[in-house]
């Protein structure tokens, strides 16, 4: 687990630089690259974009679906002034793991692909020379790694991705890699939590440091206008008539902490919050003690030309797209996303199911590679795989903790549920997260079409359900889309007929489209069918009031390993890859925005 996840900010103690553009890249396929001295940098290097995925640069197959060792090297220069500094660098994200030199001495290793690590290079950098960082990174899969997959050696020796997930193993430095110099002594962490009426709100908050516990706090409001202050390690912050962060109606407060010795000022730290609470009541999901119904999306990191990169051009797009479809959320699948979508979310007002890149722990349809014929957790590296699984529950909800727009912690997708050694499993990761997020927000994961009300052994663990349903799609497709209608009915009717007191989100649903695909009347892959299949849901949907948020499968097509039954991709988004309106955007723009917020 990391010491600390704060998002880099420049003020007048802390120095952030971006360390965006290109880098020097090399494939290691021998995995020699160590004793080739690559540590301090490689001769006949390829300039590659960061952050970017590597893969679609290239115009030969094998570099596209290289897997193995590869290198990155970066020259950059601190200045002398920084001398009384702590440097660190930080990668938002290296795919899947990375080891770190920082001219030639090895600082530290990572893992997990999706969340980001800090590396404290203050005794390896030269003062006001230029230094080199190279990391040796990797994109196997593997069964006991997050997210879980192979790697076959094909005959002619290469190695490949063989993953059990839906998604194409985009791999290299997908996020920003930040310079940083910060206080020797400063703050590493805080968090928040929250009382809210119509006329009052509290921010309980509490803050971390590398030494000393003097703190003096304030809130102000998006006028700058300070409305609490108050100081030490922990306290209450109260505002008098807030304007509380509501679903699609967001305001932001800044939050300043200011580490103080001796009656000084030694380092700051401000962060926009949102003054809101989230909380589950039998069937309903309330933000402010007010019910909301989430419609939205599953989606993805993905984007033509630099591949699972963050791109703030595509996100602002996306989250565009999503207002004016009338979406009020969407789940991080299958991984954290960089922290600039939460951010953006927190401004616009948009809920999060943030998941964790515990995904393939089953072997997925999706992957067509031919499924596990057994339970995933009977397998000898479920031991190493937890340990890996609960460090990056913990990353995640140490980075995302305090974002108004994280509305609950999707721990698993589409995990095997229905045997019995995944009740051990569970029992474990359960607990083990249980005290991680102050706020205590709803944890959960995903229930494939094999996990059903009857089968799943798994059920008492989430908060909420989310189900992935695929009626009309995977089974009883087309003409019997009616049978599949029937059998979501008798499901739904045994989660009504139970005890159960919990909402049901409905996760992932849809039928893959080819964009201009139509026929009257419908046939699979038209888009008349892709409304057909998202009627009948919507007709389900209504018919059940614990049915309390409906996110379809995808926003957007996106990349995945080639198959016989992907055409360049999946395609079951709602909008093409280049975020252009298929004719469903239009149907589900017309269900959403008609729906009041609170539906
Ligand atoms: C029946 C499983 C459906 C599957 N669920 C996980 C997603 O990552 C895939 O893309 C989706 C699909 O196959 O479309």
């Amino acid at each position: 687990m990391e010491k600390g996840l704060l998002y880099p900010v420049t003020n007048k103690f802390r120095q952030d630089q971006k360390l965006d553009g290109l880098w020097d890249f090399k494939f290691d396929p021998s995995a020699e690259g160590e004793k080739k001295g690559w540590t301090t940098g490689f001769g006949d290097p390829i300039k590659m974009p960061v952050p970017a995925s590597f893969n679609d640069f290239f115009t030969d197959k094998d570099s596209r679906e290289y897997t193995g060792d590869f290198w990155y090297a970066k020259k950059f220069f601190v200045p002398d002034y920084m001398k009384d500094k702590m440097i660190e660098l930080r990668f938002g994200a290296a795919t899947h793991r990375a080891t770190v030199y920082v001219n030639g001495q090895e600082i530290r290793s990572h893992e997990g692909g999706f969340l980001p690590f800090t590396a404290d290079i203050t005794t390896a950098i030269k003062l006001g020379e230029e230094n080199i960082v190279t990391l040796k990174m990797n994109n196997e899969l593997h069964r006991d790694a997050l997210p879980a997959g192979d790697t076959a050696i094909l005959k002619n020796g290469k190695k490949m991705s063989k993953p059990f997930f839906d998604f194409y193993n985009y791999s290299g430095l997908n996020r920003s890699v930040h310079l940083m110099a910060i206080p020797k002594e400063n703050i590493y962490d805080y968090s928040t939590t929250y009382d809210v009426s119509e006329n009052q709100a509290t921010v309980h908050y509490d803050v971390k440091a590398t030494a000393g516990s003097n703190f003096m706090v304030s809130l102000a409001d998006e006028d700058g206008q300070i409305v609490a202050t108050s100081e030490g390690q922990s306290g209450d912050l109260v505002v008098e008539n807030p304007t509380l962060w509501q679903v699609r109606d967001a305001y932001l407060y800044t939050i300043k902490f200011e580490l103080v010795e001796n009656g000084q000022t030694v380092d700051e730290y401000s962060d926009e919050i949102g003054l809101r609470t989230i909380e589950v009541k039998g069937h309903q999901i309330l933000v402010n003690h007010k019910s909301v119904y989430l419609r939205g999306f599953g989606r993805h990191e993905d984007s033509i030309y630099a591949g699972r990169a963050f791109d703030l051009n595509v996100e602002r797009r996306d989250m565009n797209l999503m207002k004016w479809i009338g979406a009020n959320s969407f789940r991080s699948s299958h991984y954290p996303y960089d922290e600039q979508v939460y951010k953006f979310a927190d401004r616009e007002g948009i809920l999060i199911i943030d998941e964790v890149p515990a995904v393939g722990f089953k072997m997925a349809a999706a992957s067509f590679l031919g499924g596990l014929n057994q339970s995933f957790f009977d397998g000898d590296w479920v031991d190493e795989l937890y340990k890996k699984h609960i460090d990056q529950v913990k990353d995640m909800i140490q980075r995302d903790k305090n974002h108004p727009s994280v509305l609950a912690w999707s721990l698993c997708n589409e995990p095997d549920t229905s045997t019995d050694s995944a009740v051990p499993y569970f029992t474990k990761l359960f607990n083990d997260s249980k005290e991680l997020d102050p706020e205590k927000r709803p944890r959960t994961f995903t229930l494939n079409e094999d996990d059903t009300f009857e089968a799943s052994k798994c059920l008492q663990f989430p908060d909420l359900y989310l189900l992935n349903r695929y009626p009309g799609w995977y089974h009883k497709w087309g003409y019997e889309i009616s049978d599949g209608e029937a059998g979501l009915r008798a499901e739904l009717d045994e989660w009504k007929n139970s005890d159960i007191d919990k909402p049901i989100v409905f996760s992932e649903y849809g039928a893959d489209t080819e964009p201009g695909l139509h026929k009257l009347p419908s046939i699979m892959w038209s888009e008349e069918y892709q409304i057909e299949l998202l009627d009948m849901f919507d007709r389900v949907f209504d018919s059940y009031d614990f049915v309390r948020g409906e996110q379809p499968w995808n926003l957007a097509d996106f990349q995945t390993v080639e198959g016989n039954m992907r055409v360049n991709g999946n395609k079951k988004g709602i909008f093409t890859r280049d975020r252009q309106p298929k004719a469903a955007a239009f149907f589900l723009k017309k269900r959403w925005t008609s729906l009041p917020l609170d539906y």
